[in-house]
């Protein structure tokens, strides 16, 4: 992952995180204290904040199929890394499981949603109903996972009013106002490029925290605005980093037996 800070209006700062998983950027964790307070723990690597969604897919799983304990060598598996990088992640909630015994699911559950501040919903809103803000608004696995898609919308008069997963389309200029209304905590930029900044300015005038930008371009934000760009170009790029590499034959894989890997 990479900061780029850059100027804004002065005191205003240009933030925008990419969605690669450089090792040094850190995220400080919040614990609650005894007294209630919410206090800061150890920071987590960025690489293994990613991690711990994935261990709470797996274990969320796990426990829906009634398991209570967990082996970290069965729960890496799943997870797909290897087991020691799975214990230190979780060694960063302070969580180091019970030997024989393994880690115990609804707690680890709750160590890692806490951690991801997965304890409450974080209302999401989507801004450009194209192909992909149909598809973002038609996925039916975010609300499960606590991210409620509350607001659509787009530009587009056709659009206006149209339903899609179940949330009529709102016109860009309502965007502050039904953000604010509706307690919206994510953006989801699906606009062109050129439409991006205007967007991402909207939503934060409407009080929205977090940006998940998937146009192609750098946002300016607040400090206190948290962006996160996808880009699967990027993704691919990468893959074919790896298969590149592996036809040198350099990589550094574990093989697990059967001539499986883990990473
Ligand atoms: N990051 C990725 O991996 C990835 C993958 C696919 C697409 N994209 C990007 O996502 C964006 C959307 O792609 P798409 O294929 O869905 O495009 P699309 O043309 O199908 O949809 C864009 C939508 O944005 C709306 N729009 C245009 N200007 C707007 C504005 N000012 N405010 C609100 N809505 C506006 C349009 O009416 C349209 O409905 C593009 O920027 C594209 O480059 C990124």
């Amino acid at each position: 992952m990479v900061a780029r800070r850059g100027r804004r209006n002065g005191s205003a700062v240009a933030r925008e995180l990419n969605a690669d998983n450089a090792p040094t950027a850190e995220i400080p964790a919040v614990e609650v204290a005894d007294n209630g307070e919410q206090v800061r723990a150890k920071a987590i690597p960025e690489a293994a904040v990613a991690r711990l969604a994935v261990y709470l897919r797996v274990l969320s799983a796990m426990a829906e199929q009634g398991a209570t304990t967990v082996a970290s060598e069965e729960l890496a598996g799943a997870a797909g890394v290897n087991s020691a990088k799975l214990r230190k992640d979780l060694s960063y909630l302070g969580s180091y499981g019970t030997r024989g015994v393994g880690y115990e699911v609804s707690v680890l559950v709750g160590q890692i949603e806490r951690t991801l501040g997965l304890t409450r919903q974080h209302k999401v809103a989507v801004v450009g109903i194209g192909n992909l803000g149909h598809a973002l608004a038609n996925y039916g696995g975010f609300p499960g996972r606590g991210f409620p898609v509350e607001a659509l919308f787009d530009v587009d008069p056709d659009l206006m009013g149209v339903p899609v997963g179940g949330i009529p389309v709102s016109h860009l200029d309502d965007i502050p106002a039904v953000c604010a209304e509706r307690g919206i905590s994510i953006g989801v930029i699906a606009t062109p490029p050129t439409a991006a900044q205007s967007v991402c300015d909207r939503l934060v005038a409407g009080g929205v925290q977090c940006i998940l930008n998937f146009a192609p371009v750098v946002l300016q934000v607040p400090e206190q605005v948290e962006v996160r760009k996808v880009d699967l170009a990027v993704e691919l790029q990468i893959l074919s980093f790896h298969v590149a590499r592996r036809a040198d034959n350099t990589n550094g894989s574990h093989a697990v037996g059967n001539g499986m890997v883990v990473r």
